[in-house]
C-alpha cells in the first residue's frame, strides 16, 4: 500500500508543480472513505506533507479510516477534519479522490455525493473515479471527473470503458506482475495492428490475398456500396467484387472492382460484407440469404443486422462453424438482441459477450469505446480518437475494412477489433481537428495503415 501511494504523491505533486507551478506551499484535500482506497490517500497525503503540501484529509467514515494512514498523516502534521467541513475544498489546489476503489458497486452514497458535488480543483483519483463501476465503467449517479487516475499493476476495465472519466490513466507497479493474469479485455496497440495488417508477398496475386465480396447498396442507397467497397479496396490490396444494383456507381468510383448484378453472380469470394443501404425489403432478404449461404466469413452490417432481427429464420441459412461478424450500433443491437433475451443497460460489455453467444457470432457494438465479443468469450475494446467518426457513412467504411480482413484469413475477432483500430485512426487523420466524413475516411485509410506499420502513431 505504500508503494501505491508513493505512486500517487508523486503523480500529485507533478499534477500540482503544472497547475501551479510548485508543490512546497500548495493546498490539497484528500476525499477519504472507509476502505483501503481512503488509506492509499491518506498514505499519499503524508509523503506530500514531507514536500511541504498543506495537506487536509476529509473523513467520510471518521470511525472506519484506514487506521495506519490516519496516524501517518497525523504524525505529518496533516489536518483532519470530518465531511461537515467540506468547505475546504473552495480553497485547494488539488484534490485526492479516495473515496471509494476497487470494492466499491453502484451510486456513491449521499454524504459521498454531496462531497464530490462541491470540488472545483482538479483531481487525482486513486485506482478509478469514485461513483464509476470498476467492471463496466457504468455511472448511476454522481460520480467524480478525474483529470488523472493513479491506478496499480495494471489497468482495469473502468480505465478504457469510462475513459473521459478517468482522465489520463497513470500506471504504477507495485509489484503485482507475478500475480496478474490474462486480460479480461484486450485494447489493441499500433504493434498488434499495424505488424499484423495483411502485406503481399512475393509469391502473391490478386486472388491469392482473399477476394473480398460487398453486397450493398440499393437503388435510393448507392452511396453507402461506394464506401463499403472503397473501404474494402483501400483496406488491403487483395481483390473486390461488388454484387447489387449500384454497380455504375461503384463502378464510377471504383475502377478497379468486378461488380455483378447478384451474389449468385458474383463468383468466388473468400469473405462478404452485407448490409450497408441493403434496404430490409425482399430483395435484400434474398441478398442476405444468399450471402449466408455462401459458407464463408461474413461481416453482417447496417440492414443485414435489421433484417436478421425481423426474420431470425434467416439464421437457418447460415453454414454452422462459419464466422459472422454482426457491427450493430446500440439500436441495432436492441433490434437483434432483445428477441433472445439480451438487454443492452449499463454493463455494455456483458450485453455484448452475451449476444455473441447466443449468436455464435462476434458481435462489435460501436460506441465511443466499441467493444468486440467474441462467441467464445475473448473480449476486446477500442477507445476512440475523438468522436470525428460520428458522420454518416461512417459505419459502411467500418464495414468494408472488416471484409477485408476477413477474406485475408484473418481471425474474426481480431479482424473486427484491428479494423476499428485502423477507422479510429483513419478518422483521426481524415479530421485534423475539423469535420470530417465517410468518403474522406476512406481517403485516409491508406495513411492510416502506414503509419500504423511504420510506427509512426501513438498506440
Ligand atoms: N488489493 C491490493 O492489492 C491493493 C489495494 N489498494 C487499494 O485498495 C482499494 C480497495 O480497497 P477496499 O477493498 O478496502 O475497498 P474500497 O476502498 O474500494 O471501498 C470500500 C469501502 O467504501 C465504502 N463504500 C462502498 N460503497 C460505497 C458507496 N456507494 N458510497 C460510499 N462509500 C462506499 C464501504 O464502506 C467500504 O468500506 C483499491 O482500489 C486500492 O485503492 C492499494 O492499496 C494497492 C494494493
Ligand atoms: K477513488
Amino acid at each position: 500500500m505504500r508503494r501505491a501511494a508513493y505512486g500517487v504523491a508523486t503523480h500529485a505533486a507533478e499534477m500540482l508543480a503544472g497547475h501551479t507551478g510548485g508543490v512546497a506551499g500548495r493546498r490539497m484535500a484528500l476525499l477519504v472513505g472507509a476502505g483501503n482506497n481512503g488509506g492509499d490517500a491518506l498514505w499519499a497525503g503524508a509523503f506530500l506533507r514531507r514536500r511541504g503540501v498543506g495537506v487536509t484529509a476529509v473523513l467520510l467514515a471518521p470511525e472506519r479510516a484506514h487506521a495506519e494512514g490516519l496516524a501517518a498523516l497525523r504524525r505529518a502534521r496533516g489536518r483532519v477534519v470530518t465531511a461537515e467541513h467540506a468547505q475546504v475544498l473552495d480553497d485547494v489546489d488539488l484534490v485526492i479522490d479516495g473515496i471509494v476503489g476497487l470494492s466499491a458497486r453502484g451510486p456513491l452514497r449521499p454524504d459521498a455525493a454531496a462531497l464530490v458535488d462541491r470540488v472545483t480543483a482538479p483531481v487525482l483519483a486513486v485506482d478509478l473515479p469514485s461513483g464509476v463501476d470498476p467492471d463496466t465503467g457504468a455511472v448511476d449517479g454522481p460520480a467524480v471527473h478525474a483529470d488523472v487516475t493513479v491506478t496499480f499493476g495494471c489497468r482495469k476495465p473502468v480505465h478504457v470503458l469510462a475513459e473521459s472519466r478517468c482522465g489520463t490513466t497513470v500506471l504504477v507497479d507495485i509489484g503485482l506482475r507475478p500475480e496478474l493474469g490474462e486480460p479480461d479485455i484486450v485494447v489493441l496497440d499500433r504493434v498488434d495492428v499495424g505488424a499484423e495488417w495483411p502485406v503481399p508477398g512475393p509469391r502473391d496475386d490478386k486472388y491469392s490475398q482473399g477476394v473480398t465480396g460487398v453486397a450493398a447498396g440499393s437503388a435510393t442507397y448507392p452511396g453507402a456500396a461506394v464506401l463499403t467497397v472503397g473501404a474494402a479496396v483501400s483496406a488491403t490490396s487483395g481483390m473486390v467484387r461488388y454484387a447489387g444494383p449500384a454497380g455504375d456507381e461503384v463502378r464510377a468510383a471504383w475502377p478497379e472492382i468486378v461488380a455483378t448484378g447478384s451474389v449468385a453472380d458474383a463468383g468466388r469470394v473468400q469473405a462478404w460484407v452485407v448490409g450497408p443501404g441493403l434496404g430490409t425489403g425482399k430483395a435484400g432478404r434474398d441478398t442476405l440469404a444468399e450471402v449466408l449461404a455462401g459458407g464463408v466469413p461474413t461481416c453482417v452490417d447496417a440492414d443485414g443486422i435489421s433484417l436478421l432481427a425481423k426474420d431470425s429464420g434467416l439464421w437457418d441459412a447460415r453454414e454452422p462453424g462459419v464466422p459472422v461478424v454482426l457491427t450493430p450500433h446500440d439500436r441495432e443491437f436492441a433490434r437483434i438482441a432483445e428477441p433472445k433475451g439480451v438487454t443492452l443497460g449499463a454493463d455494455r460489455v456483458a450485453a455484448a459477450r452475451e449476444l455473441a453467444e447466443v449468436l455464435d457470432a462476434v458481435v462489435l457494438l460501436k460506441g465511443n469505446t466499441t467493444i468486440v465479443a467474441a462467441p467464445d468469450g475473448r473480449l476486446l475494446a477500442n477507445r476512440s480518437r475523438g468522436s470525428w467518426l460520428a458522420t454518416a457513412g461512417s459505419g459502411d467504411v467500418l464495414s468494408g475494412l472488416i471484409g477485408a480482413l476477413l477474406a485475408s484469413g484473418m481471425d474474426p475477432w481480431l479482424a473486427a477489433g484491428r479494423a476499428a483500430w485502423l477507422h479510429s485512426l483513419a478518422g483521426e487523420l481524415a479530421a485534423d481537428g475539423a469535420p470530417t466524413s465517410a468518403s474522406a475516411v476512406v481517403a485516409a485509410i491508406r495513411d492510416a495503415v502506414r503509419q500504423a506499420r511504420l510506427g509512426a502513431v501513438s498506440p
